[in-house]
This record gives C-alpha cells, structure tokens and sequence, in this order.
C-alpha cells in the first residue's frame, strides 16, 4: 500500500461521459487506487466498465471530470502526455484480437517497446522475458492467428507487460481460459509489482487476486472497500445485479491462507 500523502497511481474525478449516439455511459466517478494496489471493477452489464477503463489511458476522451495517472492529467489533445499515460497505463483488452495485428508473436510484443525507442538486444530481452512470464516462450515464432484463445490472451498480456506499465489495467481476464491458464495467469499477476484494476464478473477471481473491489452500477461508483466484504453484502449484491457463483461462500475465501 502507498503512503497516504504519496501521489496516487490512479484517480479519477467526476468522470462523467456520453457516447457521440447520446448514450450516457458514465455518470460521474470518483475512484482513488494507490500505488501497488490490486483492485477488482465490478458490476452489471452496460454499468460503464469498459467505458472508464477506455478513459484511463485516453482512447476515450472528451467527456466531463479528470483521469490523472500518478499526477499526471490523461488529456486526449496533449499528445505528449498522452504518449507518456500510454507507456504508464497498460491495457489488456477483453478481445487480444483488438491487441495482436503483426506477422509473429515475437513482432507483436515487440511493437510497443520499439516505439518507446528500445533496439537489439535491449528490445530481445524485453520481449522475452515478459513472453516467459506469460509461458508463451515457444511461440515467440509463431503467427498470433494460429494459437488458441488462451494462448492469444496471454500474448496479449505479454504485449503490455513488455512496456513495464505502471498500472495493468485488465478487461475480463479470465474469460475463456481453462482452469490451469486462469490459475497461472492470477500467478503471473501476483507475481507484478505493479498497480493492478481488474474488470471481471468473475467474482472467485476478484477474491482471489483483488483485497479491495469498486462496484460501477448506473454509471456511478456504488460501493467501494474490501473484496471479502462487498461480496458478503447479499443486499448490496442483489441492488446491482451481481451474483455469487454456486458453492462460493465468501467467508470461507476470508479465512483461506493467500
Ligand atoms: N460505442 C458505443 N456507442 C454507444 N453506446 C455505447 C457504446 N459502447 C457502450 N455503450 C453503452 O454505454 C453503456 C456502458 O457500456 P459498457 O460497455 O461500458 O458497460 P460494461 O460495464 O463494460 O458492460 P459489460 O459487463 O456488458 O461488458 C451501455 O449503456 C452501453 O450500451
């Protein structure tokens, strides 16, 4: 956790925003997300989700209220601090198809980091260490359209890591992963010393990996605090159409040695 006078990585300001069709997607929020912190977005579909976490690194913009990621104020028309947002917030989309576009594994998680000016064996080593973390070493050679799903998310995931974000900001990241890529991609999580927000209506998975949640309902921040907590709140649940899987009883979570 960060000091409590230190710069926080994330904060977000009455962000309100509608879509260019009139649709208002989000309504004003507030959220604050320290240094280091894990923490899981949850809430219905159509909440905003997507919506705020398109904000965060500024692919969208124009709407009222202010993103800042550690002081620094995401402005879509400042293309210089945009550049600079984008090498600090790194975002893993829903769909890895949205993030794999080149010929080879290898060139995809290149991409980011040759940008930022990185060459040789600088970028080599860049690129292998972060397709390691992710244990997709041995496609580094292979066209991203002929691996599986799982296997493209977590090339997906590898492409932002080999930015060295500060904040990972991750959209449904154990959707379609069988049960041992979702185990070794919480692992790999764990793992980052980095600031974490996690969208997911995976709810054993916030548990697992997030010590606090934001429930975004209507557009809005509807609740805030520790994962274990919200989740133990039938009626909070019940309001915002959140539901706990079969057999997962959170307080069991809670007394589970991490
Ligand atoms: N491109 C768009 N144009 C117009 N409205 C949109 C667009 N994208 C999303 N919306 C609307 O914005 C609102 C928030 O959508 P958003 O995708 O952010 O929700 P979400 O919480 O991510 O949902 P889900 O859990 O289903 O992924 C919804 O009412 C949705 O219909």
């Amino acid at each position: 956790m960060s000091a409590p006078d230190a710069v926080p990585s994330l904060e977000v300001s009455g962000l309100a925003y509608a879509y260019p069709d009139g649709t208002q997607a989000l309504f004003g929020v507030n959220a604050v997300v320290g240094r280091g912190e894990r923490v899981a977005l949850l809430g219905p579909n159509g909440a905003g989700k997507t919506t705020l976490v398109l904000h965060l690194n500024g692919i969208l913009g124009g709407g009222l209220g202010t993103v800042r990621v550690g002081g620094l104020a995401v402005d879509a028309r400042d293309k210089k601090a945009l550049r600079e947002i984008r090498r600090r917030v790194g975002v893993v989309f829903q769909d890895p198809d949205d993030q794999l576009f080149m010929p080879t594994v290898r060139e995809d998680v290149a991409f980011g980091p040759a940008n930022l000016g990185l060459r040789g064996e600088e970028l080599d080593r860049r690129v292998a260490a972060a397709l390691e973390r992710v244990g997709m070493g041995h496609v580094a050679d292979r066209p991203p359209q002929h691996l599986s799903f799982g296997q493209r998310r977590r090339v997906a995931v590898a492409t932002v890591l080999a930015m060295e974000p500060e904040i990972l900001v991750l959209d449904e990241p154990s959707s379609n992963l069988d049960p041992a890529s979702r185990r070794e991609l919480a692992d790999v999580l764990r793992s980052l010393d980095v600031t974490v927000l996690m969208v997911t209506h995976d709810i054993p998975y916030a548990a697992e990996l997030c010590p606090r949640s934001l429930i975004l309902s209507g557009g809005v921040i509807a609740a805030d605090g520790p994962t274990l907590d919200l989740l133990a709140d039938e009626e909070l649940l019940r309001e915002h159409r959140l539901e706990l899987p079969f057999g997962f009883d959170p307080a069991a979570a809670a007394a589970r040695p991490r």
